[in-house]
């Protein structure tokens, strides 16, 4: 069962109301001779979208893959909703896993069901009792809710295009009526219009159903536009966890390349022009988009 901060075990059905439903205290993982992580320490605040960045192989997903249980650590601890997810009895860890759901990398549906009968799983797994009647109608909700049309409930992964196999990924991530959300590069593969479209859904579910969001990302645009927090992996460690405007102030080689690079400087312009068009009413926003909207001289 989880717990609250004083260490009383939540009820099924109790939000947890403390700070910080995940701490990750002194993580290490290695896999033989390669050090993943050295004393990682990592806390996400209740109710906030932290965006987790880092370069290619950096283990981004090791951490995410250690926090749900996946990954056993070398060394340190790892506490979900105030209790210790290593070396825990599983029996008692359902109370902790289906407080949360996960979208992975690519969706991970399984290819022979239908995407109802996908997001059916974790509610045969952890709800074995509900009528199946029942259960088709929270399939076809939590589908909905994932932004695609009712049909979708009998399609197979196989007739979906790439953003709409996430979306059924998100559909059965939400099956449980998670508290927390773990999403690994939930726009990679994704037109720009899919992935704005796709960062915009994550958002109003967090406001709508009040949830914590840990997501893995590279796209710069997703950083600006939906995170309040990003926490950056390099050297093996958390070496910030702040807002990208906090960020950019850091003197960090990665960081100062990674967001102030062409294409980070691109998101932030993109990021400026949208605050402005909110204020098209004052003069000299208006003026302002006009101007940045220009092509620059020379180009077409
Ligand atoms: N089960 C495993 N056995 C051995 N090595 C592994 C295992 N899982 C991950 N690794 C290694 O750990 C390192 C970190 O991997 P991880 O997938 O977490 O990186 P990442 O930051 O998510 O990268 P990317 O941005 O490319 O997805 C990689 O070098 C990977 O090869």
């Amino acid at each position: 069962m989880a717990q609250d901060e004083a260490g009383r075990e939540l009820g099924r059905h109790e939000r947890y109301r403390g700070d910080y439903p995940i701490v990750v205290e002194g993580l290490t993982n290695a896999f033989g001779d390669q050090v993943v992580h050295q004393d990682l320490d990592l806390k996400v605040r209740r109710g906030e979208i932290l965006g987790v960045v880092g370069g290619s192989g950096t283990g981004k997903s090791v951490l995410m893959r250690s926090i749900i249980g996946l990954q056993h650590p070398t060394a340190g601890d790892i506490s979900v909703f105030g209790r210790s997810t290593i070396d825990s009895d599983p029996e008692v860890d359902i109370g902790v896993r289906n407080r949360w759901g996960v979208l992975f990398q690519g969706g991970a549906l399984f290819s022979t069901l239908t995407v109802g009968e996908n997001v059916e799983v974790p509610l045969k797994q952890f709800y074995p009792d509900i009528e199946p009647e029942l259960r088709h109608e929270i399939a076809r909700y939590k589908v909905v809710l994932s932004g695609l049309p009712e049909e979708a409930v009998g399609k197979y992964p196989s007739e979906l295009s790439g953003g709409m196999k996430k979306r059924a990924g998100l559909a059965r991530a939400l099956a449980l009526d998670p508290e927390l959300l773990f999403l690994d590069e939930p726009t990679a593969g994704l037109d720009p219009i899919g992935a704005a479209a796709f960062d915009q859904l994550t958002l109003e579910l967090k406001e709508t159903l009040g949830l914590t969001v840990f997501l893995i990302t590279h796209d710069l645009d997703t950083l600006h536009e939906i995170c309040d927090r990003v926490a950056v992996i390099a050297d093996k460690k958390v070496i910030a966890v702040d807002t990208v405007p906090n960020l950019l102030d850091l003197d960090h080689e990665w960081i100062q390349q990674y967001f102030n690079g062409p294409r980070g400087r691109a998101a932030l312009t993109a990021q400026a022009l949208d605050e402005l068009r909110r204020h098209m009413d004052e003069p000299v926003a208006a003026h302002a988009v006009k101007a940045l909207d220009k092509p620059p001289a020379g180009k077409a």
